[in-house]
Formats: structure tokens, C-alpha cells, sequence
């Protein structure tokens, strides 16, 4: 029987993911089907839209793809190279049109240099591996390319410095899906208002992504961070992270055909004798979320780069603010 309760923890019987685990698939949230038609490449470049080069760096993988698909389809210039951590790779991804040319780590800082020259207003934006974050950041910071991290993980208080010390442009956000920053802004402001409120409950936190992530969910890590302010302690480790796709269909309720990509997160609190219960859920199927979101931080981005903003680090929250989203 599947059984995920955290040691020294009770799971709350009321949860749904375990309600989802008796009725597999049923009470699923509503999410594309796979077999949706496949949009054609084209670009979407329409009057008054914007266009300038955008670097997408881990081109050969999930995320990296989807941005740059996204980005053909908004109408801006795809820079046809992108890196790998391997230096022999297969040596082409076509997106669209593009051929983009994947190189090994040890031509990464002369083909940057280059693009550098060659795109003065190119965007890049990583969406590699947590082990690669501050590596990337420095490079980027070095030959002075503004960049969009959506890769979660690595240290996250030396990527900010990296970038401070540098006076380059940077936008970070573990999370780019625009209703799933708002949502985690509610909890911010919710927090901010409310210090203490939930002194004494209890929080507990399930998290299922593809079984290919690597790191901890960082949005479900800033989500957590406002629960604290809240008044509600809670260790990192007791989180449940689940990676296997047998618990992710029969107990999670991932549909089939998002068990390679999808994020679901489930944040319970309790009162300590029992009596009230709060829950909150942000459950995405597929990737096109984020993708969309990226291209957003990515012309906010340059539009600041553009206006030389004295203002170098932003997050998802200022693009919201700001509107610059369709
Ligand atoms: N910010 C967001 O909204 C958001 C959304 C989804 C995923 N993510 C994060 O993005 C990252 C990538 O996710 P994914 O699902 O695409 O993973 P993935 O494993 O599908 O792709 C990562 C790719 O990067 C490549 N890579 C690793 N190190 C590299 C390096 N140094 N240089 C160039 N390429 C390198 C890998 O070979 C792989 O092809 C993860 O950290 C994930 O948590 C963030
Ligand atoms: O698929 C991933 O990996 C995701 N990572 C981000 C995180 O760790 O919060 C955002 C959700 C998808």
C-alpha cells in the first residue's frame, strides 16, 4: 500500500492527494490533454510587438526547449547557439526555422564573448541544472549579459552577489508561471500583514514534480518561508518529494500524460487540537506556464536594459506589477 507520511508526522486523513489516491485520476484537476493538436512553429511578431535576440541556454533540455519554441512564437530572434555540460553532444537542436548549434562547456565563454559582440541587446536565459546556476551567473555577469535564471537551486545569496558586484541586469524567479507568482505573492502579503497569525499550527508539505528534477521545489521552499512569518516553524527535510510516477498517477493523481512534467504542491496546516484546517494547492500540468512567463521577464528584461533602469535585479513580481504580460 502506498504510504507516504513523513516520519514523526501525522498526514492530515482530510487531504486530497490522499482522496485522489482511493479514486486514481477522478477528482484530477483539469489539465491540457497531451493529445491537443501541436501548435505550428510560426512567428506571432504582430505591430507595435517587440523583437530583439535571445540566448537559451540548456537548449537540450525540457524547459530550454519550451522557451525557446515560445520565443519563436512571440516573434523574437532566437540566437541560434546554446551549451550543453558535456562537451560531446549532438551538435544541432532545430527550433522552428533555427538551428541552433550546441557547444561543450570549454567553448562557453568564446562563444558567449562572441554573441556578446555580435547581439549587443541579446537576452540570455538559463534553464540548465542547480550544479550550473552560479557558474552560468558569473559568465554571464563577466562578459556583462543581461539574463533571465529560471533554473532553480545552487546558492542562491551568491547568484545575487554575483550580480550586484558586477552592476549587471538580472532577472531570478524559481518560479515563472504568472498565477503561481501572484499566488505566492498573496502569501507574501499575507504574511507581511498577518505576522504570527498561525502560531501553534502544524504544516505539512508535498511536493511532485517528473521524476527528472533534481533539487527541492524552490517555490514550494518560498512558499514555506512565508508560512514561517506566519508563525509556523518547519524543516526543510520533512518535506515529501515525490518523484516516483506509480504514486505520482495513483496517489498524486499527475494524468498519465504529464507524469514528465508537471508540478504539484500541497501546503496543509492544521491547529494544534485539530479543530481548523486550511489547505492550499498549485498544481501545473506541462511546461507552457513558465515558458510563456519567461518570454514575459525576458522583454520586461530588455526594456529595462534598454532604459538603463538604475534598478539591475528584479523578480517575477515586478513583471506582474509592471504589466508586461499578455
Ligand atoms: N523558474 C521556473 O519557473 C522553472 C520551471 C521549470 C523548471 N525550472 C528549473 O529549470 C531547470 C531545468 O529544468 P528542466 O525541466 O528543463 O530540466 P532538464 O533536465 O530537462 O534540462 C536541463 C538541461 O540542461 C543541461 N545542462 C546541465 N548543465 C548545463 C550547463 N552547465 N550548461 C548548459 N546546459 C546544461 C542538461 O544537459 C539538460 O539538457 C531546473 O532547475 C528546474 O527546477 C524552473
Ligand atoms: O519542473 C521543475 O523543475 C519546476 N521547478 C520550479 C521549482 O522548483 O519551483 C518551478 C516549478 C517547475
Amino acid at each position: 500500500m502506498l504510504s507516504l507520511r513523513p516520519h514523526h508526522t501525522t498526514f492530515p486523513r482530510t487531504s486530497p492527494w490522499l482522496r485522489w489516491g482511493r479514486h486514481a485520476g477522478a477528482a484530477a484537476p483539469h489539465c491540457l490533454s497531451a493529445a491537443a493538436p501541436a501548435l505550428a512553429l510560426e512567428t506571432a511578431a504582430g505591430p507595435g510587438s517587440v523583437s530583439f535576440p535571445i540566448l537559451v541556454n540548456g537548449c537540450t533540455g525540457n524547459m530550454g526547449l519550451s522557451v525557446a519554441e515560445a520565443a519563436v512564437l512571440r516573434g523574437l530572434h532566437l540566437v541560434p547557439v546554446s551549451f550543453s555540460s558535456r562537451e560531446k553532444v549532438k551538435k544541432t537542436i532545430q527550433v522552428g526555422q533555427t538551428d541552433i548549434r550546441i557547444y561543450g562547456p570549454s567553448a562557453r565563454e568564446d562563444v558567449l564573448s562572441s554573441v556578446a559582440d555580435e547581439f549587443p541587446d541579446v537576452i540570455v536565459v538559463d534553464y540548465t541544472a542547480p550544479d550550473s546556476v552560479n557558474s552560468n551567473a558569473e559568465l554571464y555577469c563577466k562578459i556583462g549579459l543581461p539574463f533571465v535564471m529560471g533554473t532553480t537551486g545552487g546558492n542562491q545569496q551568491l547568484l545575487y552577489k554575483s550580480v550586484q558586484d558586477s552592476k549587471n541586469y538580472a532577472l531570478i524567479s524559481p518560479q515563472m508561471g504568472k498565477q503561481v507568482v501572484a499566488f505566492v505573492a498573496l502569501m507574501r502579503i499575507f504574511a507581511e500583514q498577518f505576522p504570527g497569525s498561525f502560531s501553534g499550527y502544524h504544516l505539512e508539505v508535498l511536493e511532485s514534480h517528473q521524476a527528472s528534477k533534481k533539487d527541492t521545489s524552490g517555490t514550494a521552499k518560498d512558499v514555506i518561508a512565508c508560512f514561517e512569518k506566519l508563525g509556523v516553524p518547519y524543516d526543510m527535510n520533512r518535506m515529501v518529494k515525490i518523484r516516483d510516477p506509480e504514486q505520482q498517477l495513483e496517489m498524486v493523481g499527475v494524468p498519465e500524460e504529464h507524469i514528465e512534467g508537471h508540478a504539484f504542491h500541497l501546503y496543509h496546516l492544521t491547529s494544534a487540537d485539530d479543530s481548523v484546517s486550511f489547505e492550499f494547492q498549485h498544481n501545473v500540468c506541462g511546461r507552457s506556464i513558465y515558458a510563456e512567463g519567461t518570454i514575459d521577464a525576458a522583454i520586461f528584461l530588455h526594456r529595462k536594459v534598454q532604459s538603463k533602469d538604475s534598478k539591475r535585479i528584479y523578480n517575477m513580481e515586478d513583471v506582474l506589477r509592471e504589466g508586461y504580460m499578455r
